[in-house]
């Protein structure tokens, strides 16, 4: 899928398919105990509410006419109660069916965000993050009710009509049929409607993911909008893609509310011409007790008819939410396990790339035919200009992403063979936003081993020198960060994130160095802190400061997406090419800012 920006609809690759419609019953199957207590419940109460048009027809025809007042109370009390377990049974089966509704997207919920997880990084690079976030949050909840009263309803309903059909035809088999008749009708507007509906609501969605995307974008991006004062800007566009949800919202209700329109319309077509057939056509006349227990009878007969048709376009809304949700759910994990993957060994270190090559997408080589070789605890820095493929060899090492051609051995097992669980927890990967997540230092340090003791955790911040600013802050190690690290430092994300690697204790170790400017005393810290991780591992390093870039044993020099030097830092400077001039230049630039 191409790269998708906040105002460019998604497209949609797999429309609602049967596929989809059974996934959905599984989910519906889970919680079938519940719903068929709710389905008894209706069933009973409904069949009881019938009675009530028959007692009515029996009161006028036969009990007022006679007189008879003891019979008269009978029935009075016969038609209350049937009201009193209508609604008491309904009451019952509201709440049960709210339960199994919210067990419903419980589980579909959970489903897509565990899928998600798996997702492979080139999911999350093709689109805005709001996107994915509005299916798990806001189009979830939206499935809720057809999920579970819907489709409970739908039965309900189908149940109703029949037995409203049955006693209708009891009563009186022309005026029975007259009712029936404008079914037809019905079924054929809905039959040229449905298409406009889907089109409609899968607008709706569109524009509520792309409204979604912008606020999430712009909740994320608020800093640089006050730097750049962008506030008034940015609202112009938040009102655009609101007024473009709104008017795809109209048009979605216009055209679903047709579908009630006709039917409710159709029913009280049919209602009048009961009465006409009743009293004009048919022969003999329908007595005053059959017209009235007919008048009831249709006005129930189209009344679920109509409720089906509520529940039709709740449906056809859902599907445009379904269909996006069963998209993340089907979206194919690319980096998955091989079928016949084994656990990687212990790691000793060894790495190997052989004529690798890779894009991103098919249109833009990135690595072409990479190879190198680096031995067990080997430190490579990774430098060149940017863009020129570092990052992007880093990430093949922890296999973010499947190479092209090629292969990438740990120790002689090529990456594609291995299982990840069993690659990545022997890797210690930094990138270049330490990422802290919300909970304490303690927590975000523990992050790398979980059942690390907190005395392993203090060791590990200790050997770091971090121990020092973090029993400075407020709670010390309980301090509660914020979410993505912010209240901390740059260079106190970096110690974190260098505690919660150092603690993984990882066989290699893969580092993209932050590039922003910290004071030389961070920087000394940074720099004594990878010196630690490095110790005894083989690790990858994308460096920006030549501190590191010395402390490594090898230096590869990347440029446009092939390695054009290698060597120590001597060697290199020795050669007097790429390594040498970048080198030359950063001498110069902290000269100039004396910083040597
Ligand atoms: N997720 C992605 N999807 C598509 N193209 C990408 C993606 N990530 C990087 N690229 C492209 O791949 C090329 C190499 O990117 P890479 O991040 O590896 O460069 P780099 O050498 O690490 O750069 P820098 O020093 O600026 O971080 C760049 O041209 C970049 O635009």
């Amino acid at each position: 899928m191409a790269r998708n920006k906040y105002d460019i609809d998604e497209r949609l690759d797999v429309p609602f398919s049967w596929k989809n419609l059974s996934s959905v019953m599984t989910y519906i199957g889970r919680v079938k105990g519940r719903m068929s207590v709710a389905l008894l419940l209706s069933a009973v109460g409904s069949v009881v509410g019938l009675t009530g048009p028959l007692i009515l027809q029996k009161v006028m025809d036969e009990v007022i006419p006679s007189r008879n007042m003891e019979a008269l109370v009978r029935m009075t009390i016969l038609f209350a109660l049937t009201i009193v377990v209508n609604v008491g049974f309904n009451a019952i089966r509201t709440i049960i069916v709210t339960q199994a509704g919210q067990q419903i997207i419980h589980d579909i919920r959970q489903d897509v965000f565990a899928h998600l997880q798996k997702l492979p990084f080139s999911y999350y690079d093709n689109r805005p993050h709001g996107k994915i976030l509005v299916r798990v949050i806001s189009y979830v909840n939206s499935i809720s009710d057809i999920l579970s009263n819907g489709v409970l309803n739908f039965i309900i309903e189908l149940i109703n009509i029949v037995f409203i059909a049955i006693f209708m035809f009891r009563v009186s088999m022309p005026l029975a049929s007259i009712t029936v008749a404008g079914l037809v009708f019905v079924a054929a507007f809905i039959f040229y409607i449905k298409p406009r509906q889907r089109r409609a609501w899968q607008r709706v969605s569109d524009k509520n993911s792309n409204l979604n995307a912008y606020v999430q974008e712009s909740i994320q991006g608020s800093r640089v909008t006050q730097i750049f004062d962008r506030q008034k800007k940015n609202v112009g566009i938040l009102r655009r893609l609101s007024r473009m949800r709104r008017i795809a919202w109209m048009k979605a209700i216009v055209v679903s509310n047709s579908v009630w329109v006709f039917t409710e319309s159709m029913s009280q077509i049919v209602f009048t011409l009961v009465y006409i057939a009743g009293v004009y056509l048919i022969s003999p006349m329908a007595t005053f007790g059959v017209l009235l227990a007919m008048a009831t009878y249709a006005n129930r007969f189209w009344q679920p008819l109509i409720n089906l048709a509520n529940i039709y376009n709740n449906f056809i809304n859902s599907v445009a939410y379904l269909e996006r949700i069963f998209e993340t759910i089907n979206e194919p994990v690319l980096i998955e396990d091989a079928p016949h993957a084994r656990p990687l060994p212990p790691v000793k270190g060894k790495v190997d790339f052989t004529h690798v090559s890779f894009s991103y997408d098919a249109s833009r080589p990135i690595l072409t035919d990479v190879s190198f070789s680096v031995s067990p605890g080997e430190s490579i820095a990774v430098v060149g200009p940017t863009g020129a493929g570092k990052t992007t060899i880093l990430s093949l090492i922890s296999r973010f992403y499947n190479v092209q051609e090629g292969s990438i051995c740990i120790d002689g097992h090529d990456l594609m063979d291995v299982t990840l669980e069993s690659l990545r927890s022997q890797m210690g990967i930094m990138l270049q936003d330490s990422f802290l997540f919300s909970g304490t230092i303690a927590d975000n340090i523990r992050y790398g081993r979980l059942d690390a003791s907190d005395a392993e955790v203090e060791r590990v911040a200790t050997m770091l020198q971090a121990d020092a600013f973090i029993r400075n802050l407020p709670d010390g190690y309980h301090t509660v960060v914020k979410e993505g690290g912010r209240g901390l430092s740059q260079g106190e994300r970096q110690l974190i994130a260098f505690a919660r690697t150092l603690l993984a204790d990882p066989r290699i170790l893969v580092l993209d160095e932050a590039t922003s400017s910290i004071d030389s005393r961070t920087e000394e810290l940074l720099q004594r802190g990878i010196s630690i991780l490095l110790e005894g591992r083989t690790s990858f390093i994308v460096a920006h400061r030549l501190s590191t870039v010395r402390s490594c044993t090898r230096i590869m020099y990347v440029h446009g997406g092939k390695i054009l030097e290698t060597g120590s830092h001597d060697e290199l400077m020795a050669l007097r090419g790429h390594y040498w001039r970048l080198h030359t230049v950063q001498m110069k630039e902290l000269a100039a800012h004396g910083k040597i």
